[in-house]
């Protein structure tokens, strides 16, 4: 009884192994494009998971591009710091004060984390903010509060993005990781919201995927019912839906909707929670999470035709 149950647990993995195959080979050389969130960052084992993941993308044969954020992390650090912050249409109001407190938690702590836990593994992350070689320029971006544009400060949109330090670091094997903080035309910093970024540098990179990684198991469409679990949506459909969107998704999904316009041909917000969410996500054929494809072609066109 035992040598048969052995056997099949030998075959099941066998035949995880096995479905990854297509997707290998589908994905072989693809830069991806991941944004993991704040809070998706829950707990050190799922820190390590990622990690991993990251750089088991990296000996497949893909080209992992990490851009992470922390806005709980700015939140706890102003907190002890008796600062104030309040966010407005999903975006932080940044003063001055708080963007020095931006700055230092993205690059100083949550870069340098996320980029210590993938070299656990080998020399292949390197850690680089919107401020390193160009790679962002920053141009002031309102929020939208019912409709209303909104002053939230030092907060930026993407206006360029240079990729040469990207690819080069990709071209030396590196897995970079990207701290959203970037200087406007004139140095001064802004805070860049990081799946904004994600999207920008997925877009710039001409990246097969962006996957966004966070709190929950997707995009709901009537939040916060939990059986309106989104699997797949369109860009038309989901430019209508943003308006109807709250808080934090606001941004999450503008992005996405930002990267496949401009030529991603799909984006995933997936549950950071579940250790291995990128590998789920990208390796297997039932896919994982909201996927975001194009208005105008189906899922099958979109990301190839194997396995699913
Ligand atoms: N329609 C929606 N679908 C899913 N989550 C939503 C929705 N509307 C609001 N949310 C909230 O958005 C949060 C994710 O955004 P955010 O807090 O900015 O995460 P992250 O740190 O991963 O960027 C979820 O935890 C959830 O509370
Ligand atoms: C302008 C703006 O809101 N910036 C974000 C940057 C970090 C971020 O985006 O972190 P998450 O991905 O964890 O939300 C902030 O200050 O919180």
């Amino acid at each position: 009884m035992t040598i048969l149950t052995d056997l099949t647990r030998a075959q099941a993995k066998a035949a995880t192994l096995i479905e990854a195959l297509p997707w290998l080979a589908e994905f072989s050389g693809a830069t991806i494009v991941v944004k993991y969130g704040g809070n998706a960052m829950v707990d050190a084992e799922l820190q390590r998971a990622f990690a991993a993941d990251m750089v088991f993308l990296r000996h497949a044969g893909l080209k992992p591009v990490v851009v992470h954020g922390g806005g709980p992390q700015i939140s706890a650090m102003l907190g002890r710091l008796g600062i104030t912050s309040e966010f407005r249409g999903g975006l932080r109001v940044t003063t001055p004060e708080a963007m020095d407190v931006v700055r230092m938690v993205l690059v100083g702590q949550v870069g340098r984390e996320l980029v210590g836990l993938i070299n656990a593994h080998g020399p292949f992350a390197v850690g680089l903010s919107g401020e390193d070689a160009g790679l962002f320029t920053a141009v002031r971006r309102p929020a939208y509060v019912d409709g209303e544009p909104v002053d939230v400060g030092l907060v930026g949109d993407v206006d360029s993005v240079d990729v040469s330090v990207v690819t080069d670091l990709i071209a030396a094997g590196r897995i970079p990781v990207v701290s959203t903080v970037a200087p406007d035309a004139d140095g001064v910093l802004h805070n860049l919201n990081a799946d904004t970024a994600a999207a920008a540098l997925a877009i710039a990179l001409e990246a097969r995927k962006l996957v966004v990684l966070t709190d929950v198991p997707g995009l709901y469409a009537n939040w916060p019912d939990t059986t309106s679990l989104v699997s797949e949506i369109t860009t038309d459909e989901l430019a209508e839906l943003l308006p109807r969107l709250e808080a934090g998704m606001v941004p999450k999904m503008e992005a996405c909707l930002r990267a496949v316009r401009g030529g991603v041909p799909a984006a995933h917000v997936v549950d950071g929670r579940v250790a291995h969410s990128t590998l789920l996500e990208v390796f297997t054929s039932e896919g994982f999470g909201t996927m975001v494809v194009n208005g105008e072609d189906g899922p099958a066109e979109q990301e190839g035709t194997v396995g699913s």
